[in-house]
């Protein structure tokens, strides 16, 4: 492990990066500073919280002077808040040099970034949409960028940003850096982020498992319509510090958060209809604790750095193997452990074992938590919160009545009407959700198989851009930001095509990156198609008989 000071950075960005409490380099660290400060295009995947956002931050800020009034570093990211989030800490690593740097996003008032920009930073950091936006009202110009980087690049070069990305690359000089950043990095993903990048170096500290290794997997089966106890059984038994609870679609979020409010758990949802207001004052609340379980769309599901946040649960499971690894990826960073639980109906049992190979990771069946594990967790909780009152607090206010009430009662009964009060139990809330429909692995055409080596019809993801049926046009932001509940797909990502196998692109494997300079490759990965009943052993699965797209919102990730 190399410490910073090895790389030849400034003083001042050491002295930041101290700030930081960062010691050591983490591998990706390791591997991509020294390249990225040499100015090579970068590929860099390594698995979730293990620092990639220093990893492109550093060299970032070290090739940028203080006096410069151009914007010279563009970062792009898919969501506002992880705009915000990378904007912190870029903020944090810049302090002592006093570079300016704004976060520019979708939902915020345009007025306020426009006087945000006079103030001349040199780096932005921003999600498209609302870039786009200002590049069209010509509040931003990107002639003088040096340095563009996609942070969650594989969801930046997907479907739903495809186009603003490349408009907006097109306005950013040749002669430039351009660095991708993802836990995840599809091959096909890959092929076509090479247009964008000049003989760039991969860089892969991906072990055999793509899913953070310090993250306890384990899964539930159970039925749709008991899911919801499940869940109250799980966090009652598991007694979270933080916890995040992905459901598919925005109604979901909404219910649930209310469901939980009702049996008296601190719970709030995040999702794209909300306001902006309404998400940032989310997100703070989850930050300071205020609310211990977050509930929310995939939207939260990329990049977000929360301390504390020991638990991940699959309310829902995810459409795909990628989003499985980020959202539980949520948990377990920064050298922290951390469990996910996924919920599992039956009918989805498929779905599970295509995340199962495609993560390379057997996730671990458990059982629904019996009641008496949920009381004798959530007892377990009250009594550790009474001790520390009795440990640490003043009580002398309360001793009086409490003297009383012995007198009068008998102990064992008054500490136990106590200790129900206190864990603000309220089993008797019935909760109704609206079922939702089971995921599906879904099948597609085998032709373009790792072993056939041929290319994807069509090319893979761009088949779909231009493929016939995907009329939906401009319906991919549209239904990425506005999709109302229940009906949020991700703008025909899967039917566009007309066909069952131009999307499968998604063929190779993960790692095996060809010319890593990490050599982390680990075998040929996993071979089937992304959507796809994978098959590891090479041969074509079959062919979709009807191609009804069950994604869901993938909304809200922007504007
Ligand atoms: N060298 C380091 N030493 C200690 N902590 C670090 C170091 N580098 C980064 N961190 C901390 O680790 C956490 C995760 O970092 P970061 O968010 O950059 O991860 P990531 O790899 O981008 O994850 P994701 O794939 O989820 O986006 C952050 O809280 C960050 O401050
Ligand atoms: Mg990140």
């Amino acid at each position: 492990m190399k410490t910073f000071a090895e790389f030849g950075l400034e003083p001042k960005v050491l002295q930041a990066i101290t700030e930081l409490g960062f010691e050591e380099a983490t591998p990706i660290q390791e591997q991509a500073i020294p390249l990225a400060m040499a100015g090579t295009d970068l590929i860099g995947q390594a698995q979730t919280g293990t620092g990639k956002t220093a990893a492109f931050g550093i060299p970032l800020i070290s090739k940028i002077a203080r006096e410069d009034e151009r914007i010279l570093a563009l970062i792009m990211t898919p969501t506002r808040e992880l705009a915000i989030q990378v904007a912190e800490e870029i903020g944090k690593l810049t302090r002592f040099k006093g570079l300016r740097s704004l976060a520019i996003y979708g939902g915020q008032d345009i007025g306020r970034q426009i006087r945000g920009l006079k103030r001349k930073p040199q780096i932005i950091i921003g999600t498209p949409g609302r870039l786009l936006d200002h590049i069209n009202r010509k509040t931003i110009r990107l002639d003088d960028v040096q340095t563009i980087v996609l942070d969650e690049a594989d969801e930046m070069l997907d479907m739903g940003f495809m186009e603003d990305i490349q408009s907006i690359l097109k306005l950013v000089p040749e002669e430039r850096q351009t660095m991708l950043f993802s836990a995840t990095m599809p091959p096909n993903i890959q092929r076509l982020a090479q247009q964008f990048l000049k003989n760039p170096q991969h860089v892969s500290v991906i072990p055999k498992q793509i899913s953070a290794p310090l993250i306890d997997q384990a899964y539930v089966e159970v039925p749709e319509r008991q899911k919801f106890e499940a869940l109250s059984r799980l966090i009652d038994m598991e007694s979270p510090d933080l916890a995040i609870v992905f459901g598919r679609t925005k109604r979901r979020v909404d219910e649930l958060a209310e469901g939980l409010q009702k049996r008296g758990y601190s719970a709030d949802g995040l999702h794209g209809d909300l306001s902006q207001n309404q998400r940032d004052a989310v997100m703070r609340k989850f930050r300071d604790g205020s609310i211990d379980v977050l509930v929310a769309t995939d939207v939260a599901a990329r990049g977000l750095d929360v301390s504390g946040v020991t638990h991940v649960i699959n309310f829902d499971l995810p459409q795909d193997p990628e989003s499985y690894v980020h959202r539980i990826g949520r948990t377990g960073r920064a050298g922290k452990e951390g469990t996910a639980w996924s919920f599992v109906t039956p009918r989805e049992m498929d779905h599970l074992h295509l995340i199962e190979r495609v993560t390379r990771h057997r996730i671990t069946r458990k059982p629904l938590p019996t009641m008496a594990e949920a009381i004798e967790g959530k007892q377990r909780i009250t009594a550790e919160r009474l001790l520390a009152m009795v440990e640490d607090a003043e009580l002398n206010e309360y001793k009086g009545i409490a003297i009383q009430l012995l007198e009068q009662y008998d102990s064992v009964q008054l500490l136990s009407a106590a200790m129900k009060l206190l864990t603000g139990d309220n089993k008797d809330a019935q909760i109704e959700l609206t079922p939702e429909d089971p995921i599906r692995a879904k099948r597609r055409g085998g032709k373009n198989d790792i072993r056939s080596g041929r290319k994807p019809n069509g090319g893979g993801y761009g088949g779909n851009r231009t493929g016939p049926g995907s009329g939906s046009g401009g319906g991919y932001r549209g239904n990425r930001d506005n999709a109302s509940s229940g009906g949020g797909y991700r703008g025909n990502r899967d039917n566009a095509s007309g066909g069952g196998s131009t999307r499968g692109g998604y063929s190779s494997g993960y790692g095996g990156n060809s010319g890593s300079t990490s050599g982390s490759s680990y075998g040929g990965g996993y071979k089937g198609n992304r959507d796809g009943a994978s098959r590891t052993d090479g041969r074509p699965s079959s062919r979709p008989s009807s191609s009804t797209s069950t994604r869901p919102a993938k909304q809200d990730f922007d504007a």
